[in-house]
């Protein structure tokens, strides 16, 4: 979820997100503020409506209070035959002709005045005294609506014009001439209509300064949402980077550290090996053999032998040779050795060009006949030495165990004792250490 909104942050596109999203919201705004703007320049024509029959009716009561207003009688304004009222036309004592003005004829007097104008009235029923105020087809359904459902008001948009009627009833000062009429009957309706232009001049006004308003809103929102998630692109980006370079130092001190450790593992193994081998032969070194030897004897075990080997008359070789010559044969020597023996043998360096072997459950026969087929193999075929063949012979002291009180120490000494007189009965012979040989070396 974290990344595929990391990967959809990332993309090209993602900046331009703003532009629909707030089209969206200040295109659904606009629509909802046109709506309010509508009916606001609706509910201002009604009000125009009403204002102007307000207007009417209160001239209407005023000409209803005086009881009819006389008016000099002329070809615009004659008698009015549909009025039935007494003193209806006098001549004055000056020879005036008069004639009475009555709410409706004034109203009509009125509306022929404004007729073509921008601004109309028209006073209409459903029972006509003068032919003239027929209503029109909208006037008889207003007519209808206002008389049968008992409605205030009736307003409409017809074609180009905003039309308005209320409903007119008989008031007391009425009766004079609407004398079949009772006090509070419907009486008919006065229309009031004027051009839907007057109102769209103003609205189409409030209509562009709206479009125009909301426009540059969503222009400025679009533009700083574009910024802003540019902004966080690049946040991100950088973000980013950084992790990637703390990962690699990171990865390359986990690989410093890896072959640290490598290092110091070899170097413990190295350490580990050098501590029970002999660094030229590779063979177990003097410290083991010795180690082997006191677990052997701590474990109880009764029947072993020790080996003490000594090659003989080494100092000429190296004297002849060299001392890597002298190393050469050291491990050629090793090597013939350990072909000769069991596995369960140990072989290990004892120092310079002397070696010990340790032979578990063997007898002093059996070690003897060991004995003699390491010094056998040493000397029954020759050393090479580049181009040159040596004979190398070797000198063999063996010592067994025949009890468990034989220590460790012992027995080296035994194994040395008879190797001293292999040495001096004329070497490369192998001798088995004997009670006796104590013996002289206590005479001695
Ligand atoms: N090349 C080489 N020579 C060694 C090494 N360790 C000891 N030697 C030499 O081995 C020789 C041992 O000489 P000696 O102790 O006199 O013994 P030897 O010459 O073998 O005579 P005998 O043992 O009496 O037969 C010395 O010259 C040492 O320097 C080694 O690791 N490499």
């Amino acid at each position: 979820m974290h990344q595929a909104l990391l990967k959809c942050l990332a993309s090209p596109w993602t900046p331009w997100l703003p532009f629909p999203f707030w089209a969206l919201v200040i295109g659904l705004v606009y629509f909802a503020n046109t709506k309010t703007l509508q009916e606001a320049s609706y509910e201002m024509a009604r009000q125009r409506g009403e204002v102007v029959f307000h207007l009417v009716q209160t001239m209407r009561y005023w000409n209803t209070r005086h009881g009819g207003v006389y008016a000099a009688e002329t070809p615009e304004t004659p008698s009015n035959p549909y009025l039935q009222v007494e003193e209806k036309d006098f001549i004055t004592p000056s020879g005036r002709a008069m004639t009475m003005l009555n709410p409706a004829y004034m109203t009509r007097q009125l509306a022929e005045l404004l007729r073509g104008g921008k601004l109309e009235i028209h006073l209409t029923s459903d029972r006509l005294m003068n032919p003239k105020n027929r209503p029109d087809a909208w006037e008889e359904e207003a007519i209808r609506q206002l008389r049968d459902e008992g409605k205030a008001e009736f307003v409409q948009v017809v074609g180009e014009r905003f039309r308005y009627m209320a409903p007119l009833f008989i008031e007391p000062g009425c009766q004079k001439c609407h004398t079949s009429y009772e006090i509070g009957d419907f009486r008919g309706g006065l229309s009031v209509s004027f051009p839907v232009d007057q109102i769209d001049e103003i609205t189409t006004h409030l209509y562009r300064q709206s479009f125009f308003t909301h426009f540059i809103v969503y222009i400025a929102l679009s533009l700083t949402g574009m910024l802003s998630l540019i902004g966080l692109q690049r946040l991100i980006r950088s973000l980013q980077q950084e992790r990637i370079e703390r990962e690699t130092i990171i990865e390359e001190r986990t690989a410093d550290l890896h072959q640290e450790i490598d290092r110091r593992k070899k170097s413990q193994d190295k350490l580990h090996y050098l501590a029970h081998h002999d660094e030229l032969t590779r063979t177990k070194n003097r410290r083991w053999i010795l180690q082997q030897l006191k677990q052997l004897s701590a474990e109880g075990e009764s029947q072993f032998a020790l080996l003490m080997l000594d090659i003989d008359h080494f100092k000429k070789i190296n004297d002849r040779y060299g001392h890597e010559a002298g190393d050469s044969i050291l491990m050629q020597f090793v090597a013939r050795m350990q072909q000769s023996l069991r596995q369960s043998d140990c072989l290990g360096r004892y120092g310079g060009e002397e070696f010990l072997i340790l032979l578990p459950a063997t007898d002093a026969q059996d070690a003897m006949e060991i004995a003699e087929r390491l010094r056998k193999s040493s000397s029954d075929h020759p050393y090479t030495l580049h181009k040159d063949s040596i004979w190398v012979t070797v000198s063999i002291g063996v010592a067994s165990t025949q009890s468990n009180e034989t220590t460790p120490e012992e027995l080296i000494g035994r194994a040395d004792q008879a190797l001293y007189r292999a040495k001096h009965a004329g070497r490369n012979l192998s001798i088995l250490w004997e009670e006796s040989d104590e013996d002289e070396d206590t005479h001695a």
